[in-house]
């Protein structure tokens, strides 16, 4: 579905990625890992088309059949993805109803009944007439991801999708977005800092670091075969929440 070559960008004189590449199959997860300013939301955006504030300076994408050299703007955007960003506020009109965003969608899909199932299933109440400030963080990041679910994208790009979420609530999304993947061959990418939830949930993962795509593989393979220093650390700490009551008793 998804084959990215040589990808590199610059902000101004920093270079922020640096021949970065990765292949994605249909119905499979990449979950793109690393620390803060590692590049992983820039990597999306250019995945995208989105050439602000960084601009690709080399790289090749083929997705879906479609070639595109990244480095020309006239190369054109891939299209068939879905994104949910970063901050819900982002994919929203503040000034409208909720229901009638999600309407609007249903509309503009030829789906006019459809997506009650999603909406339950991540654990979404009624839309009623709420706006989306009167929603949590959460609950907006949940009904942007039921929104991407509903257009059956062939690839759904994911910007932290679990970072306003609790961790029963972030595993119910996940599965959700696991199943709906596969029944109907989504590819799915997306960018976390949580190394233990990208390997319960993804098939492949990808580790970035200052720009450098240092290691890509199997799941497993990363977390058993960490292939440099800052990969390992990021394996031995990825329960740090749990091990650290432990290692507070233990002192
Ligand atoms: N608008 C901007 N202007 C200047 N530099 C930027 C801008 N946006 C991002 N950068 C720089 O680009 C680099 C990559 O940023 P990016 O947001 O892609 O990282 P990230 O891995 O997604 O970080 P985080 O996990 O904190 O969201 C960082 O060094 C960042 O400072």
């Amino acid at each position: 579905m998804l084959s990215l070559n040589g990808l590199s960008a610059c902000i101004g004189r920093q270079t922020v990625l640096e021949d970065v590449g990765f292949t994605l199959s249909n119905g499979q997860c990449l979950a793109v890992v690393g620390g803060s300013g590692a590049g992983k939301s820039t990597l999306l955006r250019l995945i995208l088309g989105l050439r602000k504030p960084a601009v690709p300076v080399a790289g090749h994408l083929c997705f879906d059949g479609h070639d595109y050299a990244l480095s020309k703007a006239s190369s054109g955007k891939p299209m068939g993805i879905a994104y949910v960003p970063q901050s819900p506020a982002h994919g929203f009109d503040p000034l409208r109803r909720l229901r009638w965003q999600w309407q609007q969608l249903q509309r503009l899909l030829g789906k006019h009944a459809a997506g009650g199932e999603v909406l339950d299933a991540l654990g979404l109440p009624v839309l009623a007439k709420a706006f989306p400030h009167e929603w949590s963080r959460g609950m907006q990041q949940r009904l942007l991801v039921a929104m991407a679910l509903l257009e059956q994208p062939k690839m759904l790009i994911l910007d932290e999708p679990t970072s306003a979420l609790d961790p029963l609530i972030a595993a119910q999304v996940l599965t959700e977005v696991q199943r709906v993947a596969q029944e109907c061959d989504i590819a799915v990418m997306m960018v976390t800092h949580d190394l233990a939830l990208a390997a319960q949930f993804a098939d492949q993962i990808a580790i970035l670091h200052q720009g450098h795509m240092v290691q890509t593989g199997p799941a497993q393979q990363v977390l058993t075969a960490p292939s440099c220093d800052y990969a390992a650390e990021l394996v031995a700490h990825r329960y740090w929440q749990q091990e650290n009551p432990e290692s507070l008793a233990a002192e």
